[in-house]
């Protein structure tokens, strides 16, 4: 959450996260190069939701306040804690070149394009994390039992994805023997679910770019609405086969039966007030349609779900939570119907991929321990793209009154330097620097479109109607009179060689 830079007692007193870029002394945020500039954090103050009653009590409330209120701001395609990295989609020293990102159907990689992907995930589960360190402990503990030692932890880049996603979703601890608050999630059941999923994923493939000196990697995707309950990419080649031993277990042929996971002790942070820390514990369990107890789950979602949840038209609709009817947000995060309407018992798109994959992938604080979740997010993403770009007139987001953390200028807990629900509300291509490979159901035509068409039929109707008849009129006249046209011959009409013939013959005449 932080970088490392920024973390010693001093700095953290000094509440003000701006170090200098490449190691150079007293050049914050790189301003000597015109890279950037430390400035105030600028925090939204609109009132929030109901649903968190708790106010004063979190380190994640007006984040990052707690912690920081200066941070870098990095200028043109500059960007990064330091302003050190270039923006997604660009590279070169003056990050002035653009590089393709294109995230693709992981079922069309080839078999080495599959090979290298598990293998970068595989990397990026045990590489150190370059910049970042976890806290792991809240705020009111983390100058440590002295006063002095800060309690922060490294952790792998991969596992700092799986800890973003904890820290985001975990209960408010509130002390004194009462139990944790469960009712607040900084990144699910409001308007920010889909612009946090969208800078999450942005931020590991960024980390993975880094990683692998490639600036053009990019995340593949899975189209998890096939419907039946078999998962195509639980094979060995990607996310892992079934294990023939343990109905929930990844087959021993595949790297990420290895993968332990953290942030398992949630009922310890609950009740200590702990935060989870970089210790791995456990193997991945998954059990693809194997949740006997709950039918509704053991189906993944139809292909016509996604054309459906394309077609609702309001980003949004108040409360802006997790009972919002004919909300494209709410739908495509899965607690409506497909077509939009709040069901309370219904499950459905991205929420039904999760549920069906029964384990370590369908509990919420554990997720993205499993690799499927970056696939089947990046899926969801591509969805909130194209709706994006079918309904750039109602894609409007929320400006207050959404739960606390959703509102459109709250910055997404808990990223760092500060990034905005608002930055993340608009189409990859053009503003985000990376794009999807993928088609989609044709759009149906509008109600504007058929009259348009509908008018533009009628006029050109209209016109042939009104020449032809002039045309009929004007030869009959003329055969019948057989005398001077009255127009010139500019103006006269001509429908076959005969009466071309004669009109010549009468103008001689
Ligand atoms: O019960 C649900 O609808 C549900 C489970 C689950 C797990 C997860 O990681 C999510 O991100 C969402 C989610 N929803």
């Amino acid at each position: 959450q932080f970088p490392r830079e920024c973390v010693t007692p001093e700095i953290l007193r000094s509440a003000q996260c701006c170090p200098s870029v490449f190691g150079q002394v007293n050049n914050p945020c790189g301003v000597n190069t015109g890279r950037g500039q430390c400035v105030p954090v600028r925090v939204d103050l609109r009132p929030h939701g109901p649903q968190y009653p708790h106010d004063g009590r979190d380190d994640r409330e007006r984040w990052p306040f707690k912690f920081f209120n200066r941070t870098c701001q990095c200028n043109s395609n500059f960007s990064g804690y330091n302003c050190g990295r270039c923006r997604h989609g660009f590279t070169g020293l003056n990050c002035d070149q653009p590089v393709p990102v294109v995230r693709r159907n992981v079922m069309t990689l080839s078999p080495a394009e599959k090979r290298a992907f598990v293998n970068a995930l595989d990397r990026a589960k045990r590489a150190t994390h370059p910049d970042v360190v976890i806290a792991t402990r809240r705020y009111e503990e983390v100058f440590g039992p002295d006063g002095n030692s800060t309690q922060f932890q490294n952790i792998t880049v991969y596992n700092y994805f799986v800890w973003a996603h904890y820290y985001s979703v975990s209960k408010t601890f509130l002390g004194g023997g009462q139990p944790s608050f469960g009712g607040v999630d900084f990144s699910h059941e409001g308007p920010g679910f889909l612009t946090w999923h969208r800078y999450h994923l942005l931020q590991l493939e960024r980390d993975m770019q880094d990683m692998l000196q490639d600036p053009g990697f990019a995340l593949p995707y899975w189209d998890f609405a096939i419907g039946g309950n078999q998962c195509d990419i639980c094979t060995d080649d990607l996310m892992g086969a079934r294990s023939s031993f343990d109905d929930g277990a990844i087959s021993s042929n595949s790297i990420f039966s290895r993968w332990q996971v953290i942030c398992e002790s949630v009922d310890d942070y609950d009740t200590l007030g702990t935060i989870c820390n970089s210790t791995e514990n456990g193997p991945i369990r998954r059990n693809p349609a194997g949740n006997v107890a709950r039918p509704m789950v053991q189906k993944l979602p139809e292909p016509q779900d996604i054309k459906a949840c394309l077609e609702v038209q309001d980003f949004d609709t108040p409360p802006f939570y997790s009972t919002s009817s004919e909300s494209f947000r709410n739908t495509i995060e899965g607690y409506s119907v497909p077509e939009g309407i709040y069901d309370p018992i219904v499950r459905s798109l991205h929420n039904l991929a999760h549920l069906f994959l029964n384990g370590t992938g369908g509990t919420t604080h554990l997720s993205p321990n499993d690799p499927i979740f970056v696939l089947l997010h990046t899926f969801t993403d591509a969805v909130f793209d194209e709706w994006l770009r079918r309904h750039p007139e109602s894609a409007v987001y929320p400006l207050e009154n959404a739960p606390i953390g959703h509102n459109r200028h709250h910055n997404m807990v808990p990223f760092w330097p500060p990034v905005s629900n608002a930055e993340m509300f608009a189409t990859a291509p053009e503003n985000l620097g990376y794009s999807y490979e993928a088609e989609w159901p044709a759009r149906p035509i509008t109600l504007t479109e058929i009259i348009t068409i509908a008018v533009v039929a009628a006029l050109i109707v209209v016109a042939i109607i009104f020449t032809v008849t002039t045309c009929i009129v004007r030869t009959s006249s003329n055969k019948t009179e057989g005398r001077q046209p009255l127009l010139g011959e500019q103006y006269q009409c001509y429908d076959d060689q005969d009466s071309r013939h004669n009109d010549k013959t009468q103008s001689v005449v």
